[in-house]
């Protein structure tokens, strides 16, 4: 287990450059599976998430090369099912959470998948019922071997079918589009999620010859094809990441250029941040967050206390609500944080209160924030990373706190942050990896 050591203090300048979407490149690479020829992916970032999906690509038997810093092409002329069945391919998908999304184009173009429980962030149940049903639905059926526990998959001929979602699953919605691409006739998916993620997926299989409609809606419409092309793609920069260096520009009272944000997919991502107090301006595709002082966070209009909770696209993604909490911990003003999704995503509140913030945590979903207005710093502590997300709201704390704090377990942080050590030690940070 790898740890950050950090000195807090530091402030940072300059220029940062968002790597690419883990979420979307996850379910990119799982889509190149649908085609014999050959995709080409760009601005794929090197983290630890999706290297794994890369290795399992190729042990499955995709032909992968890299052809550039960041970009990757991918060709399943053919898929190694020896692999698929044996413990050792069950035993990588049960290390990332992306590994799901295998299950819906294995189905549609070879007739069969195999899939144990997916690995990822333990943050609270993580039901896979949105994808099974969906992928029934379409014609699929799923046996479970009590013996192995996994699931079997396997389809004949998948026929197109209306169907209503139960949640708006971001991993699931992407499944059944990949199963309802190749399957027979029209699939209509109600309450689909439409993250920038999903969107761009869909964006893809259309130049691989894909027919979807309704793209960044919550209503999509598929007609199916019998085959499908190569094409070339280019991963969108992480939102996720943009937010992190919003929030931690204004933790650290640093002057930060955000660059090639792609603004126009950061939906209602700079506002959270703005509700906060935080001021920042767009300069064309780049986000510029000027060193401040201080950060109000603004009232509800009617002077209640601001809340800030996540909800499915366009509504703010579960993923910043970490960063957003740890964030409020050094404005002006109180906050109340509400994770409606997740059941075990705020526990990590337990080590900014021994870092000397005054959170209350009402129940596993809310948290109110009283903030300090920057009159008291947190102080340095010793902690351990339990999620990617609770990982880089510890760093930013430690990164403004007074004195050394180290964070353990921070392959957490790896999964998603491309050597994230050396991006902000370059900006002024001191952090040393050990
Ligand atoms: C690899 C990947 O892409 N992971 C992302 C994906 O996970 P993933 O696709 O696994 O998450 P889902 O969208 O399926 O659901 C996330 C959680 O929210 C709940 N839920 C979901 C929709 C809804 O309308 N109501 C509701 O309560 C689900 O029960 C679940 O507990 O989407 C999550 C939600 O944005 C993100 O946190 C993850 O980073
Ligand atoms: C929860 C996350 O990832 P995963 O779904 O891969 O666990 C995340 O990216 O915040």
């Amino acid at each position: 287990m790898a740890s950050f050591v950090i000195e807090g203090g530091h402030s940072l300048s300059g220029d940062i450059y968002p790597q690419g979407a883990k979420n979307e490149v996850l379910q990119i690479i799982c889509a190149t599976l649908l085609t014999a020829e050959e995709v080409t992916v760009h601005n794929i970032p090197d983290i630890l998430d999706v290297n794994n999906l890369i290795q399992l690509m190729r042990d499955m038997g995709v032909n992968v090369s890299k052809k550039g810093i960041d970009t990757y092409s991918f060709q399943a002329a053919n898929v190694d099912f020896a692999y698929l069945e044996s413990d050792e391919f069950l035993k990588r998908c049960s290390s990332l959470r992306g590994s799901v999304m295998l299950v819906g184009p294995m189905v549609a173009r070879f007739g069969k998948a195999m899939i144990s429980k997916p690995g990822g962030d333990k943050i609270g149940r993580r039901r896979l019922d949105t994808h099974f049903i969906g992928i029934r639905n379409l014609g699929a059926d799923f046996v479970y071997n009590e013996r192995r526990e996994v699931y079997e998959i396997s389809a004949r001929q998948l026929q197109g079918s209306y169907m209503l979602l139960d949640e708006a699953s971001v991993t699931g919605t992407a499944n059944i589009v990949m199963t309802a691409v190749l399957a027979k006739g029209k699939t209509t998916i109600y309450n689909a999620a439409c993250e920038p993620y999903i969107q761009q997926l869909c964006r893809m299989l259309n130049r691989m010859g894909a027919k979807i409609e309704g793209i960044a809606s919550n209503l999509l419409t598929i007609e199916g094809v019998d085959e499908l092309h190569g094409t070339d793609h280019t991963i969108l920069p992480d939102m996720i990441e943009v937010g992190s260096f919003i929030g931690m520009a204004a933790m650290t009272k640093s002057e930060l250029t955000i660059k090639n944000v792609s603004h126009e997919n950061l939906g209602i991502i700079p506002d959270s941040f703005r509700r906060l107090g935080i001021k920042m301006e767009q300069r064309g595709d780049d986000i510029h967050v000027p060193a401040q002082d201080t950060y109000q966070i603004e009232s509800f209009i009617d002077g209640s206390i601001m809340t800030i909770a996540d909800a499915p696209w366009p509504g703010l993604t579960p993923d910043l609500l970490s960063v957003l909490l740890v964030v409020a911990t050094q404005a002006k003003g109180s906050v109340l944080i509400h994770q409606k999704m997740f059941e075990s995503r705020l526990f990590f509140v337990d080590k900014l209160i021994d870092m000397g913030a005054q959170i209350i945590l009402c129940d596993p979903h809310r948290a109110v924030v009283i903030g300090h207005n920057h009159g008291f710093k947190l102080r340095g502590g010793n902690m351990t990373s339990p999620d990617i997300r609770a990982g880089i709201a510890l760093l930013i704390a430690a990164m403004s706190a007074d004195g050394i704090s180290r964070i353990h377990n921070i392959e957490q942080i790896d999964r998603g942050y491309q050597n994230i050590e050396g991006r902000l030690n370059a900006l002024g940070a001191r952090i040393t990896r050990i």
